[in-house]
């Protein structure tokens, strides 16, 4: 029987509702999820608020404590130093009661990391959480806290090697610069990749530095990419990644940005492209924590979430929207899958192909020179 624990607490959605851009979206996914009946089948949790010691195994005193400086501190023109420090300004504007935001959000990722390393779980979902591209001192791109490093950090106090995949549209970069030099964190991004497109990183020939070259892949895409492309170079480089790494545990951030009708728009991803990447990677049977991320169509989002929750459970769930809170936002199809869209591919064959084999033959030679360290070390 699969354990599976998920994060609900409406503290954590009045948290996020801050976000004029995802207002309710988590509501939204809580009374869907709630709606097909499959809160039933999952161990709900209660946040609890991170500690300072634990958001402070990432983020530098000096930021944190910018944040405490700013917890009560309605608009940032009201403070002494406003101009834009530690990132707090255009893409990060700050929001009353900064610290208790981050203090919940980072909560939510470590509460769900906890029944993983306690064993009351083996799957953990938090779709409160995924904030990638913030950076140890400053906040950026919409995220104010790396609850994702957080987690992998409390991680791998039980496991040894963790692996981080990231579907959402945007390079996570937060992510892989915190794991950089390491070799016992692999991250793994898909994204757009492209002049222009928000952070800009993420380049093909960007594997990490040091004892951590190699340990990170980026596989950089451009518009209109499908399911089927897509669940390809998934399913072909995570597999080599699989049985060259060998993980303990999988973080896996399921930004939604990625699909079709998002208002970024760009990529062209259904459930069905979200669903066979989660597909795989249940197969593999670790220990893993699912995160959410970025995802402007609230609706969408939800959807997404919810179908994913339900493939997590095994659930078969019908395509009708059921009677829930927010039935009249699912309007006017009232269905839960999400059309494809008909914005062109622009990723030919040959590049999703020349992408697979730049990096299964960069990882392979790497991972044969972990594997002769692995054994010489036995020896
Ligand atoms: C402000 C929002 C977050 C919203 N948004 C879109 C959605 C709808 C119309 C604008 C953005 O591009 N944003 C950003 C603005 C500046 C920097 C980063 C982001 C998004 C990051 C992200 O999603 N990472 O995974
Ligand atoms: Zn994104």
């Amino acid at each position: 029987m699969k354990k599976v624990t998920f994060i609900c607490d409406r503290s954590l959605d009045n948290q996020l509702n801050k976000l004029e851009q995802i207002a309710d979206r988590s509501s939204l996914v809580n009374h869907l999820v709630h709606g097909y009946g499959l809160n039933s089948k999952l161990i709900v949790l209660k946040n609890v608020i991170a500690k300072d010691d634990e958001v402070l195994s990432f983020h530098s005193t000096d930021y944190i404590n910018h944040l405490k400086d700013l917890n009560d501190v309605k608009d940032i023109d009201e403070h002494e130093d406003n101009e834009e420090e530690y990132g707090l300004g255009y893409d990060c504007p700050l929001i009353y009661g900064i610290f208790d935001y981050v203090s919940a959000v980072v909560g939510s990722s470590l509460t769900a990391a906890r029944s993983l390393i306690d064993g009351s779980a083996n799957i953990a979902i938090n779709w409160y959480g995924g904030w990638h591209h913030a950076q140890r001192d400053e906040a950026r791109g919409f995220c104010y806290a790396n609850d994702i490093v957080c987690a992998i950090n409390l991680l791998r106090q039980k496991f040894q090697r963790v692996l981080y995949i990231d579907l959402d549209i945007h390079h996570g970069d937060g992510v892989e610069n915190a794991f950089e030099y390491s070799q016992n964190v692999l991250t793994f991004s898909l994204h757009k990749y492209e002049v222009g497109f928000y952070p800009g990183s993420g380049a093909i020939t960007d594997v990490g530095r040091g004892n951590g070259k190699f340990y990170s892949v980026n596989v950089p895409l451009k518009d209109g990419i499908r399911d089927e492309a897509y669940t390809k170079i998934f399913n072909r480089l995570l597999e080599v990644l699989m049985q060259a790494f060998h993980p303990d545990t999988l973080v896996v951030q399921c930004g939604c940005d990625s699909l079709a009708g998002d208002p970024l728009g760009t990529f062209n991803l259904t459930l069905k492209g979200y669903g066979n990447c989660v597909k795989t990677i249940l197969s593999w049977q670790k220990p893993t924590l699912f995160l959410g991320g970025g995802g402007y169509n609230i609706t969408n989002a939800a959807r997404c979430w919810t179908y994913l929750t339900s493939l997590i459970l095994g659930c078969n769930i019908a395509t009708d929207i059921p009677d829930n809170h927010f039935f009249e936002r699912y309007g006017p199809g009232f269905d839960l899958d999400i059309a494809e869209g008909n914005r062109p591919d622009c990723n030919s064959e040959d590049d999703i192909d020349n992408c697979i084999s730049i990096i299964t033959g960069t990882q392979l030679i790497c991972f044969r020179h972990y594997l002769f360290v692995q054994c010489d070390s036995k020896n």
